[in-house]
């Protein structure tokens, strides 16, 4: 193609294959999921530690933000190992070639709401949910989106808000308290994170 990939206006297209430089591995990933129409399949060729990251499970060692993002919206599968030595000269890195076949439809929630809960539970990932909320700089983060929440819903804001007990609340009604983002597979995180947007605590 002729320009950017990542800001350029896409034609509409069935397939992509693509063996772009690494650096742009993940803009490249998320350009594509939020493509529409949605495609059929695309192929494509990445350093192997990302490639290991997009094809992670919930519990395993690399399941991450980006596992979790990426798992939402499509199967991806690793497809081949591309070894350092079929390129001359050698890179530094390994790669891998995977397949990404985007679910159609897609599911029922915007992405920045879900990367909006991701974002914060993976940040620790071993955490529990608890402990990651009462970190710094969240709960003002919750309690911000929340006013606005409440604030396009026409809902009236007690004058003494406690934030923190009312996040608790929010979080033992989910049933996902001392649940650790490492062990929580994709409906998992979309019940929760779907939950937080109802609720107004993601955004
Ligand atoms: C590793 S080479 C691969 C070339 C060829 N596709 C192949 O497999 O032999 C990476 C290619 O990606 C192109 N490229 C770099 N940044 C890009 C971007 N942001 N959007 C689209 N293509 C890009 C480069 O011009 C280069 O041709």
């Amino acid at each position: 193609m002729i320009g950017d990939f990542v800001k350029a206006d896409l034609p509409y297209f069935d397939v992509c294959i693509s063996n772009t430089p690494y650096q742009i591995s993940s803009p490249l990933v998320f350009r594509l999921l939020s493509h529409r129409p949605i495609f059929r399949t695309a192929i494509l060729m990445f350093q192997r530690e990302f490639a290991l990251r997009l094809v992670a499970k919930p519990g395993s060692t690399l399941w991450s933000r980006l596992s979790a993002n990426v798992q939402l919206y499509a199967k991806v599968d690793h497809v081949m190992n591309v070894g350092k030595n079929n390129f001359r000269p050698p890179p530094n890195v390994e790669s891998s070639v995977v397949r990404i076949v985007p679910l159609d439809p897609p599911p029922p929630i915007r992405f920045e709401e879900f990367d909006g809960l991701n974002r914060i539970i993976f940040s620790r990932r071993n955490k529990t949910i608890h402990g990651n909320f009462q970190a710094k700089g969240v709960t003002e983060m919750l309690e911000q989106n929340w006013r606005t929440w409440c604030s396009v819903n026409n809902q009236t804001i007690e004058d003494d808000v406690n934030m923190k007990k009312k996040i608790e609340g929010i979080l033992s009604e989910s049933g996902y308290l001392e649940t650790r983002a490492a062990k929580m597979d994709v409906n998992d995180l979309l019940k929760y994170a779907r939950y937080l947007s109802l609720t107004g605590y993601v955004s």
